[in-house]
């Protein structure tokens, strides 16, 4: 399949579900599908991350804050390069799940939450944000997404109470209904396989078809 005709060079792809879903997977294979390049969430340099994991409560402002910048920086990247990138996690998630879901619990203080979100407002409305051409949304089942997590070994996630990840995954299933901020691709994690390229061709063509769809209006 000639998949280069079908998605515009330019585009800007993102990956978006809950943690262990399988974004970064599918985020390599797809680009390295289409030639385009990644943009990955960096974990092991993240300096508040693990810190955050121990007390939620005295870490969650500096986490957001760092993401944030992290997320900036890599935005203005893909724009200046004039797109043609598949993005692992987009910013909505930082502010529509973990954010909003450390303050509702508490773990993030009222005023720390509203410093948050009117700095992620002020920055997010300039031209280095331009709303994706799709975001594919990842989705399954709790018990499978439990055990990527514990296979994929990072000590901080897998020593985190169950609940969790229970409290996210629900917030990601109200949130994907609501969300409208660019078109979205649902795909069930048992419905592909990433290591597959007849199956990567096929997310590729209902990509392109949401795409062209979208671009045509
Ligand atoms: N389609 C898949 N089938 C089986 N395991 C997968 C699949 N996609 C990802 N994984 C595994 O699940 C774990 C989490 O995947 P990852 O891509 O890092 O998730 P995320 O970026 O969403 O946190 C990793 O160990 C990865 O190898
Ligand atoms: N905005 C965020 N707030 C808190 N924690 C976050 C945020 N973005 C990512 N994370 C955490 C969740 C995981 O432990 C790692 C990487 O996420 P993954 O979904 O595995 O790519 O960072």
């Amino acid at each position: 399949m000639s998949h280069e005709l079908h998605i515009p060079k330019d585009a800007l792809i993102t990956v978006a579900g809950t943690v262990g879903v399988g974004k970064s997977t599918l985020t390599t294979a797809l680009a390295a599908r289409l030639g385009f390049r990644t943009s990955m969430e960096k974990v092991d340099n993240n300096p508040y991350l693990e810190k955050f994991y121990q007390d939620f409560e005295r870490w969650s402002f500096h986490l957001q804050i760092y993401f944030l910048a992290e997320r900036f920086k890599e935005q203005k990247a893909i724009v200046e390069a004039g797109g043609g990138f598949v993005q692992d996690r987009s910013i909505y998630e930082d502010t529509g799940i973990f954010a909003k879901m450390h303050a509702d619990q508490g773990t993030m203080s009222k005023t720390d939450y509203e410093t948050y979100t009117s700095l992620f407002e002020a920055m997010v409305m300039t031209p280095y944000f331009p709303h994706p051409d799709v975001l594919i949304y990842l989705e399954g089942n709790l018990s499978s997404i439990l055990n990527r997590i514990r296979l994929r070994g990072r000590e901080m996630e897998i020593q985190t109470d169950v609940s969790y990840w229970e409290h996210m995954h629900e917030r990601y299933a109200k949130w994907i209904e609501e969300f409208d901020a660019c078109p979205v691709l649902r795909l069930n994690i048992d419905e592909y396989d990433a290591t597959d390229e007849a199956s990567l061709d096929e997310i590729i063509r209902q990509a392109a078809e949401i795409i062209h769809a979208s671009r045509a209006k």
